[in-house]
């Protein structure tokens, strides 16, 4: 059985409840770890807070804070292919994808490791005479991290990583159906020689050990990647101290496809924006809008397309996507495509479980194409988070603008032209945290990532990422005092 790790300690859960990991491709059971509760949640945030005032991290120099953050990215190259198989086995994803998404883990933590002790603070030109004035970046304190389960590890490095060169402490809660890696990259930081109380691991359920670090009154900052209706809840609990918020939520995204580009290059990508990772990507471009002189020759174009998509196992070579990730969010997926059907959209691909023998274990479900959909859907505005793909025209710049703005998200969205001008016109138009123009999907640690409107609440990578596991505070000084001479 797999521990909690709490105050530099591998620990069972205080009730002795443990929870089985399941592949999604098969159902077998890959791991039995500890499943915590509010109990164990309240003793991690007491060692993280006791490791915040009073233990050495907030004060150990940036650089060495630095080279600790690099060493956890060696390890994690070190160990990537381990770490790949548990993210493969956790979640369904194929094993090229968790490859990727370890060197993107590793990049993450280089990045911010080299952040470390660039920050000099500011000088301000204070309007007093004889005064000096600084601005200072100091850490938040304790950071509460809860993390979903479509990209588990990736999702905790943009949190660990900068919340850590920051100064902070940390009780990280994973999701409860992919801790794995999540598990494994504690070892890692322990390994690294984090002190011990900094970094915190708390499994178990969203409502239980999720809920305490957001209503946690000891708990300075707490930072959530998931789904908007558990966002609003977090934000709502967050109030008992107003702790500092960091949400990243959903999207329901625009691919923007103008008749004047790259035809078959449009075609690929927009099959890639939907259906990587079985269409559970926050950003995944689930909404096409093709342009009406164009628009039959792209939908044939998909369908064609899409009923080659090979869905299996995501260790076999070939594999182009795997399963869902679990029973229950199949069941949702085919609620809304129930939905789409009884809205008037025309089914073109998919809409069913494959009927492949092999992958009657696996929550599969086939790549779908709607057609004949206009922005009053539900299968157009909300999120279904799975391999479904809504397809409206437009005729006009103005009116595709309109369209793709017309949702209640904000995450990413790209537009595909050959006339670069019109291209960043639209791009500039569109209310979102990310757009691409003529790519789609890339995302990098050098690059802030975060949602515009109820997609989100801040931003994660970049240097603003790290900013906000900070606090500013102003130093001013008199350099000359003197009675102020106000009371008689
Ligand atoms: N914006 C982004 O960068 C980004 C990235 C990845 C995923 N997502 C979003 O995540 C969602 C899918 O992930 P999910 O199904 O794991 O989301 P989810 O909201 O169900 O769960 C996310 C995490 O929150 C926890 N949780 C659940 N209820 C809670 C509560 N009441 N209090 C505190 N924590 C609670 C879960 O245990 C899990 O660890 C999608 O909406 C997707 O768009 C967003
Ligand atoms: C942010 N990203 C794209 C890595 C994962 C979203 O689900």
């Amino acid at each position: 059985m797999t521990k909690m790790y709490i105050n530099g300690e591998w620990t069972a859960s205080i009730s002795g409840k443990t929870r089985d990991i399941m592949n999604p491709f098969n159902q077998e059971i890959v791991a039995t770890v500890a499943e915590g509760n509010e109990q164990d949640a309240r003793a991690a945030i007491a060692a993280a807070r006791t490791a915040f005032d009073d233990g050495p991290w907030r004060h150990t120099p940036a650089n060495e804070r630095g080279a600790i953050v690099a060493k956890i990215a060696a390890l994690i190259l070190r160990d990537k292919e381990e770490l790949a198989t548990l993210e493969s086995l956790d979640t369904g994803k194929t094993i090229i994808e968790s490859r990727g998404d370890m060197e993107d883990i590793a990049s993450v933590f280089q990045y911010y490791a080299g952040l470390a002790d660039k920050d000099q603070g500011e000088v301000l030109a204070s309007p007093i005479p004889d005064s000096k004035s600084i601005a200072v970046r100091e850490p938040v304190g304790v950071c509460g991290q809860i993390t979903p389960w479509n990209y588990p590890l990736l999702q905790a490095s943009w949190k660990l990583a900068p919340a850590l060169v920051a100064g902070n402490t940390i009780v990280i809660k994973p999701s409860e159906i992919t801790p794995l890696t999540t598990i494994k990259v504690t070892e890692l930081i322990e390994e690294a020689g984090v002190p011990k109380g900094v970094v915190n691991l708390v499994l178990g359920k969203g409502s239980e050990v999720g809920h305490e670090l957001a209503i946690h009154r000891d708990v300075d900052l707490i930072s959530f990647t998931g789904g908007l209706e558990t966002g609003r809840s977090i934000m709502q609990a967050a109030s008992t101290n107003f702790k500092k918020i960091a949400l990243e939520l959903g999207g329901k995204n625009p691919n923007i496809v103008f008749a004047d580009s790259d035809f078959d290059t449009a075609v690929d990508q927009a099959l890639n924006a939907v259906y990587f990772h079985a269409g559970q990507v926050c950003s995944a471009g689930a909404r096409l809008l093709v342009e009406d002189s164009i628009h039959d020759d792209f939908v044939e174009a998909l369908v064609e397309r899409v009923k080659r998509i090979k869905l299996g196992n995501g260790f076999d070579e070939g594999t182009e996507s795997g399963p869902l990730i679990s029973a229950e969010h199949r069941e949702k997926v085919e609620n809304y495509v129930a939905i789409g059907v009884k809205e008037g959209a025309m089914l073109r691909a998919g809409g069913k479980r494959p009927e492949d023998e092999a992958l009657q274990n696996g929550f599969f479900y086939e790549p779908t194409i709607f057609t004949n959909c206009h922005s009053s859907m539900r299968i157009v505005q909300e999120e279904v988070f799975g391999p479904v793909l809504t397809v409206e025209r437009f005729s006009t710049e103005e009116e595709v603008i309109t369209l793709a703005n017309n949702t209640i998200y904000g995450l990413a969205g790209a537009v595909w032209s050959n006339d670069i001008v019109k291209a960043e016109r639209v791009a500039a138009a569109l209310r979102m945290g990310t757009v691409w123009i003529n790519d789609f999907h890339p995302y990098f640690a050098q690059a802030p990532w975060g949602g515009y409107k109820q997609s989100g609440i801040g931003r994660e990578l970049g240097k603003t990422g790290l900013e906000e596991y900070t606090e500013l505070k102003h130093v001013y000084q008199n350099t000359n005092p003197q009675p102020v001479g106000w009371f008689k």
